[in-house]
């Protein structure tokens, strides 16, 4: 069952109120069905409770561009456990009011264009997802879905890379919804050993146009990367460090990590 009041305004409401309290966002992404379809759920409700303040889920494909190692692995594994875009999207709408965190779908935008743009933003909507990330639709072309993504009332993100030029950057803060998604590394997903010294410049010019949070994400691996990320923006989002903490079902870790925010 799908509480009705999922979309664009759950995301914004849940990231402000945290961000209210003082406190910073922690967003771990995971590939859906690493593993087998029957974790995904359990992983949904693991990392609802270990204290994530929104959970971003990844479909598998087959082809993911801006994908380092770790989370191609993934993609494949989940493909080979025979998970599809249907059956996420099925096992959501019987499960979803179990876990209370808003969820971020994160899919490239060929399986979008395959499964229907108009049924997927209604199904999704169904299934009580509140925000999408999809790295390969420029601003240009996010025409292709407004119709239907704002019909449903679905949060688009945008992300913006640390080579945008101001004007660039001005345009994908104002368009972004529920919060924007700063990219801290030239390149692709994966874990770093450290990051450009001027982040923090960065992130105060991202601030000074962005009308949403501000959100670190790509290579943050160690407590000490979120404590790093956290003094200048307002949360980060861990991927390919999640997904190899919960190969090992090491939950200690991941709170240990989601600790490290505040
Ligand atoms: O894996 P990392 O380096 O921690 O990066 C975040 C990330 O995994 C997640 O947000 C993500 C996974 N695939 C993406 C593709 C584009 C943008 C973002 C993503």
């Amino acid at each position: 069952m799908v509480n009705r009041s999922h979309g664009k305004l759950y995301l914004e409401d849940v990231l402000t109120t945290t961000i209210n309290k003082g406190e910073k966002v922690f967003i771990p992404y995971i590939m859906a069905g690493d593993g087998g379809l029957d974790h995904f759920i359990p992983t949904l409700q693991k990392l609802d409770q270990a204290g994530a303040t929104a959970i971003e889920i990844g479909i598998p494909f087959s082809d993911p561009v801006a994908d380092g190692p770790t989370i191609q692995e993934a993609s494949k594994r989940a493909k080979e456990h025979g998970v599809t875009l249907q059956a996420i999207i099925d096992i959501l709408k019987q499960e979803r009011d179990t876990i209370k965190a808003p969820i971020i779908f994160m899919t490239y935008i060929n399986p979008i264009y395959k499964y229907g743009i108009e049924r997927l933003m209604k199904e999704v909507k169904e299934a009580g997802v509140d925000g999408l990330i999809i790295p390969d639709l420029p601003l240009e072309h996010l025409s292709l879905i407004e119709d239907a993504r704002t019909k449903a009332g679905i949060a688009l993100i945008q992300l913006v890379s640390l080579t945008s030029s101001r004007k660039r950057m001005k345009e994908i803060a104002s368009a972004s919804e529920g919060f924007l998604y700063a990219v801290t590394v030239n390149g692709i997903t994966g874990a770093r050993q450290s990051f450009n010294e001027d982040l923090q410049e960065h992130f105060n010019d991202l601030k000074s146009v962005s009308p949403t949070p501000v959100l670190a994400g790509f290579g943050i691996s160690t407590k000490e990367h979120v404590k790093q990320m956290t003094s200048f923006s307002d949360g980060v989002i861990v991927g390919s460090q999640i997904i190899k903490l919960l190969q090992n079902d090491d939950m200690g870790e991941i709170k240990q990590l989601i600790e490290a925010k505040d």
